[in-house]
């Protein structure tokens, strides 16, 4: 007997493998691989209990819970389906489409936006001055940015520079910008408890890893211990950068 098989169905395990794949790619930057793998758990002993064994008692209970599992997976992981549909709007292609018809892109930030901000992490690197910037993309910050002292003031180096100056009144938290503007200081971003980041790495560290697990931001630390830039970006550390690999990481299209 012959399986009818065709180039839709081909498509079609293609799409599901991509699905599959992307969503334990989004799992793991934002930390919950394991609730992933334990989901999947789920599912398998449901369907051995279910199709294999045919046990009906345990079988009607776990369908009961497959049942409202779609909701709870919904609330469970509302940040991660929200952060997916996101990314999936500011993927390079879906940008260039954008970009094909509108001329423009919403959240980039343009080149010579970037360089103040390269020379100005560069400068504190070099004094030992800590540093933590959140460059805010397609994501919003509006509930981070409430956290801090709210501004709007164009990209500057010697104020960024200024405003990480140890004495002054907003150097602790997060700044955040939004294409070219710097629209808050002292912000407070999520903590991230990823066991998986080294253990020299402090607070500063692990809530730039935070936000880059819970938005498209990139979030770049100066390390005041090391002197060492560093950048956070979904999920990933780009660990001890020159000024050169920062602006090329800040560069590309997300
Ligand atoms: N949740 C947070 N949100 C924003 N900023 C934070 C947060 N937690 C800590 N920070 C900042 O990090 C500083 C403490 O950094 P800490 O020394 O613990 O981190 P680190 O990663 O070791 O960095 P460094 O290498 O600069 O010492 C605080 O003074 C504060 O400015």
């Amino acid at each position: 007997m012959f399986f009818d098989f065709g180039v839709k169905d081909f498509i079609d395990i293609l799409l599901v493998a991509s699905l599959l794949y992307y969503t334990y790619k989004l799992m793991k930057s934002s930390g919950s691989i394991n609730l992933f793998a334990g989901i999947l758990v789920f599912v398998m002993i449901w369907l051995v209990v279910t199709q294999v064994l045919e046990m009906r008692l345990l079988g009607s209970i776990f369908d009961k819970l497959v049942s409202v599992g779609v909701v709870a997976l919904i609330i469970l992981f509302q940040d991660e389906i929200r952060r997916f549909l996101l990314t999936l709007g500011s993927h390079r292609n879906v940008r260039r489409l954008v970009r094909f018809f509108t001329g423009h892109i919403e959240g980039k930030v343009e080149h010579d936006d970037i360089l103040p901000i390269v020379m100005a992490c560069l400068n504190m690197s070099k004094q030992k001055v800590g540093a933590l910037i959140v460059m805010e993309h397609t994501f919003p910050l509006d509930e981070i940015i409430a956290t801090g002292e709210e501004f709007n003031a164009e990209i500057n180096q010697r104020l960024i520079e200024n405003i990480f100056f140890k004495n002054s009144p907003l150097h602790d938290g997060a700044m955040i910008i939004n294409k070219n503007k710097i629209r808050a200081a002292g912000c407070i971003l999520p903590v991230s408890h990823d066991m998986n980041i080294p253990k020299e790495l402090g607070l500063r560290h692990r809530a730039a890893m935070g936000i880059s697990q819970q938005s498209d931001a990139h979030a770049i630390v100066v390390s005041e211990e090391t002197g060492d830039i560093s950048v956070a970006y979904q999920g990933q550390f780009y660990l001890k950068l020159s000024a050169e690999e920062l602006e090329t990481l800040l560069t590309k299209e997300n």
